[in-house]
């Protein structure tokens, strides 16, 4: 897949561009919704003998229509973003910056510029897809901006339990620890990396060394607690299990979370390298124990548990 990064106005040359099939939206979680927009732009591509294409934003909107909103915390950062359509076989990602000057487009430059101006063929969104200024523009008035120069699909919204699946309904989700009805509804397991540092050099003589993670300010966490992981490293997934909490048995009033994990069956140096982390349940929340002798007996059982939970 190859990534292209565009700024408005765009300096690129409009015939260097092959005609594509183009999803557009801003896919935060690539969740079952999102893939239904993104397959039927991929298989239409393959119909139409055109290299697929999906066009994002960066950085989410809120960031530059809400005053004080400094960053947002996504789904799936960029990267993992990137590996998922990866995955969807789309040939071509187009980054639109998000910015005031973008936001501020009619719905008429927009299309011209990043549409047509595209060379896109045929484009594929969900039903509640808008675009220009205020969102003027839409799936249902389409055809007042198409200039008669490309085709689209507007794609249904897709349901669980009766309800839209939706990036906030995921994020409320992630958020009261429920990653197993998460990763339902994205389709993939919640996935984030980071690197490796050091931390309070604790773990080793608790019998449990633990890489602490250094992370995206990007990525969305799920509630703190212990969570059973697999951690992606030099292309090889391991099984292990997670804690994003404060340590409170070691340490009192810190607010900042660590996010660290414990691989199994690992025994190697990991300072400096970069982890991803893929959390598929959570376990139980992070408690003050009185003694690190009775941390080590619960993170025994946490083993056990976490173990048979990935055995079955
Ligand atoms: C599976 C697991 C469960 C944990 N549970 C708790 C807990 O309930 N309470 C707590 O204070 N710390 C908990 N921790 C965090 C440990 O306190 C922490 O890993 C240890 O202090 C080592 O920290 P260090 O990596 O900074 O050396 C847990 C860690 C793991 C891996
Ligand atoms: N099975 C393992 N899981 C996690 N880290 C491991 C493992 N085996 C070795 N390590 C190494 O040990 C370090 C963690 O040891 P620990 O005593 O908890 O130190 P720190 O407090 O710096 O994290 C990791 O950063 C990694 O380099």
């Amino acid at each position: 897949m190859r990534t292209i990064e565009l700024t408005y106005p765009h300096t690129l040359g409009f015939e260097e561009l092959p005609e594509t099939v183009c999803a557009i939206g801003f896919f935060d979680g690539i969740h079952s919704g999102h893939q239904q927009v993104i397959q039927t732009a991929v298989d239409e591509a393959k119909n139409k003998g055109m290299e697929s294409a999906v066009i994002t934003f960066h950085p989410h909107p809120l960031v530059v229509l809400k005053k004080g909103t400094e960053h947002v915390q996504y789904i799936t950062p960029m990267k993992e973003k990137q590996e998922l359509l990866q995955q969807l076989q789309v040939d071509r990602l187009y980054i639109i910056k998000f910015n005031q000057e973008l936001s501020k487009l009619s719905p008429q430059t927009f299309i011209d510029h990043f549409i047509i101006g595209l060379n896109i063929k045929h484009l594929v969104g969900g039903f509640d897809y808008s675009f220009g200024h205020k969102g003027q523009g839409n799936m249902e008035n389409m055809d007042e901006f198409t200039r008669g120069q490309f085709s689209y699909t507007t794609i249904d919204k897709v349901l669980s339990n009766d309800e839209k699946i939706s990036s906030t309904r995921i994020r409320k989700l992630l958020q009261s620890g429920l990653v197993e009805e998460a990763n339902r509804l994205l389709g993939h397991p919640l996935k984030f990396s980071g690197t490796v540092i050091k931390g309070a050099q604790r773990g080793r003589e608790l019998g449990y060394p633990t890489a602490n993670l250094e992370l995206h300010k990007e990525a969305l966490l799920p509630k703190p607690g212990i969570y059973a992981v697999c951690v992606i490293y030099k292309n090889e997934v391991y099984e292990g299990m997670a804690s994003i909490g404060t340590n409170p048995t070691f340490t009192a009033d810190r607010k900042d979370l660590s996010v660290e994990v414990n691989i199994f069956d690992y025994s190697n140096d990991l300072y400096g390298e970069e982890l991803q982390i893929e959390w598929h349940r959570y376990i139980r929340e992070e408690v003050k124990f009185d003694s690190a002798e009775a941390l080590i007996a619960q993170i025994e059982l946490d083993e056990k548990n976490i173990r048979n939970y990935f055995s079955e």
